[in-house]
């Protein structure tokens, strides 16, 4: 019996007329939201026209779960690739209203959709009081929640969303990115996303792929990835690492949360109203960890962690170092003056605590 394949194998060769050359070659999960992440013109959306079956590139293999959308013999047009592709901006029927947007992609999902998967789709995105408004009468956010729908009730095998929140301002962003996280929760469908923000990461990336120039940098589980400092995007200023905590405790007199992030170490971060026992995501940026060689109870600062050198490494500023520490099951970087790292005696093997302050953690 042949083993199941359950993954999304790509190998992409292409040429643009400018002189942009794509190579990727990358193996992604076929569940979770894998980000493609890079600076502008990295081939983000190039990558994603490619998966649609919009562009044809000189060397093309894509393998969905098993299933061949392109080889040397093979090229699946875009219409029968079961996709579905929500733009930076949502592109509504203007003369339907949201009703009839979703509609259309009803007429056009393969299979008939139950009414069970319409309301929750309607319900995952909160349209249902929307539903009779034509797209002028909704804001960016609310337009680009009804393209998220359509694009989903076609049942697509794959998401692709490109910068879904590029279009909009930092308020409406805030209202949609809820959405985004309970459809990463709630459904099974995988979604590639192309962004060039970290905190879109942090917030709701399973893996990531790293572009540069159309290259592949990086590829991995986003905890892993967003670590390593050798990475340009994410050294210096944006050196950090990802953890994830089960919320323990809330204390709503302080307006905190304690998270249990590996068995017996714990953070005090920001209550966002998280519920006991639900899972919270910190990122831990190097500059906010500060160490020292005994706790220090006279401090602001409510987190003080005991951890044990791993590695001393320079810093792209010729003043500071980067400070790897091993915390029982998790690892952590802080970003100090060599002149402290002198002082302090730090060298691989010595013991100190880490102070992270609870502020600095983005949940
Ligand atoms: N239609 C086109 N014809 C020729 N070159 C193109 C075309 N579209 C994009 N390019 C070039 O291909 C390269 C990759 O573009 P792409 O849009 O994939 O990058 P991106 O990472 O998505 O960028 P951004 O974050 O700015 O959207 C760029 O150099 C761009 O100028």
């Amino acid at each position: 019996m042949g083993s199941v394949e359950n993954d999304i194998k790509v190998q992409l060769k292409l040429n643009k007329q400018n002189s942009f050359r794509l190579d990727i070659e990358c193996h992604l999960p076929i569940q979770g939201v894998t980000a493609i992440f890079g600076p502008s013109g990295s081939g983000k959306t190039t990558f994603l026209r490619c998966m649609a079956g919009l562009e044809r590139p000189e060397v093309g293999n894509i393998n969905v779960a098993g299933e061949c959308w392109q080889s040397s013999e093979l090229f699946l047009p875009a219409y029968q690739r079961a996709i579905g592709y929500v733009f930076q901006e949502a592109s509504l029927f203007e003369h339907l209203s949201a009703q009839g947007n979703l509609q259309f992609a009803l007429n056009r999902a393969a299979d008939p959709i139950s009414d069970l998967f319409f309301d929750e789709i309607i319900d995952l995105l909160g349209l249902k009081k929307l539903l009779n408004r034509y797209p002028n009468e909704l804001s960016g956010g609310e337009r680009q929640r009804v393209a998220i729908a359509r694009a989903l009730l076609i049942q697509p095998q794959i998401l692709l969303m490109d910068e879904p929140l590029a279009s909009l301002d930092q308020s409406r962003r805030e209202e949609i990115i809820p959405y985004l996280s309970k459809l990463r929760k709630t459904l099974s469908i995988p979604i590639l996303y192309v962004t060039h923000s970290i905190d879109e990461i942090v917030q709701f990336a399973d893996y990531i792929l790293v572009l540069e120039e159309g290259r592949q940098m990086a590829e991995g589980p986003v905890s892993d990835v967003l670590s390593r400092s050798d990475l340009s995007a994410f050294s210096g200023y944006n050196t950090g690492c990802l953890w994830e905590g089960k919320v323990v405790e809330r204390s709503e007199d302080w307006h905190l949360a304690k998270i249990e992030c590996f068995s017996d170490v714990f953070l005090w971060v920001k209550d966002t109203g998280v519920e006991v026992g639900e899972t919270l995501r910190v990122r831990i940026l190097a500059r906010d960890v500060s160490l020292t060689l005994s706790e220090d109870n006279s401090t602001s600062i409510l987190n003080k962690l005991p951890a044990k050198v791993a590695d001393v490494t320079d810093d792209q500023d010729v003043g500071m170092v980067l400070v790897q520490l091993d915390c029982e099951s998790g690892s952590l970087t802080a970003r100090i003056t060599k002149r402290s790292a002198n002082e302090l005696g730090i060298s691989v093997g010595a013991n100190v605590f880490a102070q992270v302050k609870s502020v600095a953690l983005v949940c």
